[in-house]
């Protein structure tokens, strides 16, 4: 009854406080990007998925909030397209497989390229260390330093733990998109 009642309530908030956000998926191929957002979109989780060519759109609402999600392809080949579909978004969400150790340097090295454009200058960030429900995936102590994450300054940053496949954490990760939307 307390869900239907809430509900009543965002729908209501709705008519009154609409809010959009645009923010932009990045991240080196197989972090999970496409995952999240199904997760979002719909709380399906696949195992088998196809790599994105190129970039995909969604749009998901959640009470008040459209959001507009540009997820982008991981692959190398992609890799000089995100800055393009960083420009002027909300936030950009970084997704790192936090269980793939071979990856985390280059998932550094490509973030450090990303952040060091001027277009993207005090754009906040999430990064969301993905697949923790798999062995040895890294904490998010761990990730801070392995992706360098002190070193930023002059951008809100924040970093959270995820599984798209047991859904851990998507809560507050959406808690956090919404609270960057703008009015
Ligand atoms: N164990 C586990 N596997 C996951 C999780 N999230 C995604 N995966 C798997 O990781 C693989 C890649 O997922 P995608 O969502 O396609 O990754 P992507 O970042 O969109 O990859 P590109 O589109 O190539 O950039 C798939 O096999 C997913 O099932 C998770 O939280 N845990
Ligand atoms: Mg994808």
């Amino acid at each position: 009854m307390s869900g239907l009642w809430e509900r009543f309530l965002d729908w209501l908030r709705s008519l009154f406080f609409k809010k959009e956000m645009e923010l932009s998926l990045i991240g080196l191929q197989n972090a999970g990007k496409t995952s999240l957002v199904n997760v979002i979109a719909s709380g399906a989780f696949h195992e088998d998925m196809i790599p994105t060519v190129g970039f995909n759109m969604r749009k998901v609402t959640r009470g008040a909030v459209t959001i507009k999600l540009w997820d982008l392809g991981g692959q190398p080949r992609f890799r000089s397209m995100w800055e393009r579909y960083c420009r002027g978004v909300q936030a950009i969400v970084y997704v790192v497989d936090a269980a793939d150790h071979d990856n985390l340097d280059s998932a550094r090295l490509e973030l450090a390229e990303l952040l060091g454009k001027p277009s993207l200058h005090s754009i906040p960030l999430l990064v969301l260390g993905n697949k923790n429900d798999l062995p040895g995936a890294l904490s998010t102590t761990d990730l801070i330093d392995r992706l360098d994450l002190k070193t930023l300054r002059e951008r809100e940053v924040c970093v959270y733990s995820i599984s798209c496949k047991s859904q851990n954490n998507i809560d507050i990760t959406l808690d956090w998109l919404t609270k960057h939307a703008k009015s």
